[in-house]
């Protein structure tokens, strides 16, 4: 019997979504048994592919198969429209329901653009990771940023840096650390994994003088978690943490905000890193780059972040 899929949201169409979709397919369509979802007009001129109606017995070796949605609007690179924002959010509930029935193993999305998602469509999510919590009906989503030399969770996500403070609470932290911890040894097969958290502040905090939230109840709520029996420490200043050194001394970073972990991994390894989801019922990775519009319809955009995330999803699908 052939393996169940690994199912392709299309994302943005007039972001590179279709084209690194593409240009993965060519390089895992050997490996990796795969469908594609979305509108096939917006893939590359030069792809094969068939259309197909559902997910079984699916070979994707000679050519790409597509689970058709097709949109309602012409499509220009570079220049998304309101008109095609519904089929986006459409296709990532496709995708889900496929998930969740047991008709493909995992989930693979394609960069969407927020802001034309919710402007267009009344998106109610800041991003795929709110959407998929609702959609699944799970409790909470974590998201992870993982390649070959990080990995990195940010506990609050998609929002304004001023609303960190009062957003980043207690429970939040220890639901995000536990979260963590359960995935990594469940799916990253990680026995005792080494969790390092950062401080919010400069310096951690600098004993209170640059910030008191490390003070308060950071360090209290690592130190009772590590005496519960996770290996995890911390606050740590952010600053020092991502050197390769102290790399070397955890398996993930717990970080507090956004870019707090989102840039030390997109400098160390942009083209390699995955995007995956914790806390789901589902398995669901992504690459961690956007639509890059600036680039789309050019041919030129690298698929390896695309690639890694298919090929992320189907081993996590089997378990290894
Ligand atoms: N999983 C998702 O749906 C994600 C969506 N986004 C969304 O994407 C939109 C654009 O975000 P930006 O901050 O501009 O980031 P971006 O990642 O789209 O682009 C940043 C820069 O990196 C380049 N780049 C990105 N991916 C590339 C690739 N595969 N090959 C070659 N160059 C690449 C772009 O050309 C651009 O110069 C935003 O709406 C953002 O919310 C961003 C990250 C993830
Ligand atoms: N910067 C990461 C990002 O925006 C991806 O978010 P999501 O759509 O996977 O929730």
């Amino acid at each position: 019997m052939t393996a169940r899929p690994v199912a392709i949201c299309c994302g943005e169409p007039a972001g590179i979504g279709p084209e690194i979709a593409a240009k993965a397919w060519a390089a895992l369509r050997h490996d990796v048994p795969m469908v594609w979802l979305g509108d096939p007009t917006h893939l590359p001129a030069d792809t094969p592919w068939t259309e197909i109606t559902d997910c079984k017995d699916v070979d994707a070796t000679d050519a790409l198969p597509v689970l058709r949605h097709d949109f309602p609007a012409p499509v220009t690179s570079g220049k998304p429209t309101f008109e095609n924002a519904q089929g986006v959010i459409d296709v990532i509930a496709r995708g889900v329901g496929l998930v969740t029935d047991g008709d493909a193993a995992a989930l693979c999305t394609a960069p969407i653009h927020k802001k034309v998602l919710m402007d267009g469509a009344g998106f109610a999510y800041p991003g795929h990771t709110e959407y998929l919590e609702a959609l699944t009906g799970a409790p909470r989503a974590v998201m992870m940023l993982a390649s070959d030399a990080l990995r990195v969770v940010p506990t609050t996500i998609h929002i304004a840096l001023a609303d960190v403070p009062d957003a980043l609470t207690p429970d939040l932290l220890r639901e995000t650390i536990q979260i963590t911890a359960q995935a990594l040894r469940d799916q990253f097969h990680l026995p005792a994994p080494r969790i390092a958290v950062a401080g919010l502040n400069p310096h951690a905090g600098e004993g209170g003088a640059m910030g008191r939230q490390e003070q308060d109840w950071i360090t209290d709520l690592v130190a009772d978690m590590a005496e519960g029996g996770l290996d995890v420490s911390g606050p740590w200043p952010a600053d020092t943490m991502f050197h390769a050194a102290a790399r070397s001394r955890y398996d993930v970073a717990i970080c507090m905000y956004h870019d707090q972990a989102l840039i030390p991994i997109k400098t160390l390894d942009f083209d390699r890193g995955v995007n995956v989801t914790l806390g789901l019922p589902i398995i669901r990775t992504s690459p961690d780059h956007g639509t890059a519009f600036d680039i789309a319809g050019r041919g030129i955009a690298n698929p390896t972040s695309m690639i890694e995330a298919i090929r992320l999803a189907h081993k996590m699908a089997q378990g290894a």
